[in-house]
């Protein structure tokens, strides 16, 4: 019998809500989801391996991938490209397995345009000041650029209008907790379990 597709799930959200954190809080809980690798040229962190945080390219490589159609999406985001391998997301959707992307806003909305049957959870802040203080407190960033990626942030909040869902990321466990509940919840939608129940009643006993 033909295997129901796997869901896409996008997370999303503004510079420093917490996408990477909640993300890696997800991972250690082994859901029963993949989580895709995307492609950048940013040079790899401390610790960070190619192939498991993301597939590190020089620019070439990754100007190479887009011009071949590799990439779902991508974006350009502080100097530097990121993309989404797009075989890897469609062999795991059709092996019956869901993913979850974890991208920038871009990338999300080009996302949205392909994949309008994926589920789009935008994580948001509780408040613009503690943004404001996730982003000084990484300690990466100078004033100017908080700045910057503040009114940047006000901006992508005003798209969250295109996602289905908001998720506040007031405290990691209990935004991982909602993630999990709209995990559920799209599984149970009847207009996705309806395609499978119509086949059982179709099917001879
Ligand atoms: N559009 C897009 N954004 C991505 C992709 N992979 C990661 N990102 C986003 O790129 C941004 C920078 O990621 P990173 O360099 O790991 O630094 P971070 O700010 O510590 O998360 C984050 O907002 C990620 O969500 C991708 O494949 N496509
Ligand atoms: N729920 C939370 N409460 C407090 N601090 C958080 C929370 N989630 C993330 N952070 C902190 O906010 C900063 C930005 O998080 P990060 O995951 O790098 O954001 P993003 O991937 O969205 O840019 C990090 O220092 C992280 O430890």
């Amino acid at each position: 019998m033909e295997k129901e597709r796997g869901i896409l799930f996008v997370l999303s959200g503004p510079s420093g809500v917490g996408k990477g954190t909640v993300c890696k809080a997800l991972r250690a809980q082994k859901l029963d989801i993949q989580y895709s690798v995307s492609a950048t040229t940013r040079q790899p962190r401390e610790g960070e391996q190619h192939g498991v945080e993301y597939f590190f390219k020089t620019k070439e490589e990754f100007l190479r991938m887009i011009e071949n159609k590799e990439l779902l999406e991508w974006a350009e985001y502080v100097g530097n490209y990121y993309g989404t391998p797009i075989e890897y997301v469609n062999q795991t959707l059709d092996e019956g397995k869901d993913v979850i992307l974890e991208i920038e806003v871009q990338g999300a909305l080009q996302v949205k345009n392909i994949f309008p049957e994926g589920v789009f959870i935008f994580l948001t802040p509780p408040s613009l000041a503690e943004l404001r203080n996730r982003i000084v407190g990484r300690g990466t960033e100078t004033e100017d650029i908080v700045n910057n990626r503040m009114t940047v942030a006000k901006e992508e909040i005003e798209l969250m209008q295109h996602y289905h869902y908001s998720v506040v990321n007031d405290e990691i466990e209990s935004a991982c907790n909602r993630i999990k509940a709209i995990i559920t919840t799209e599984h149970c939608r009847v207009d996705r379990v309806r395609p499978k129940y119509q086949r059982i009643l179709g099917a001879d006993e």
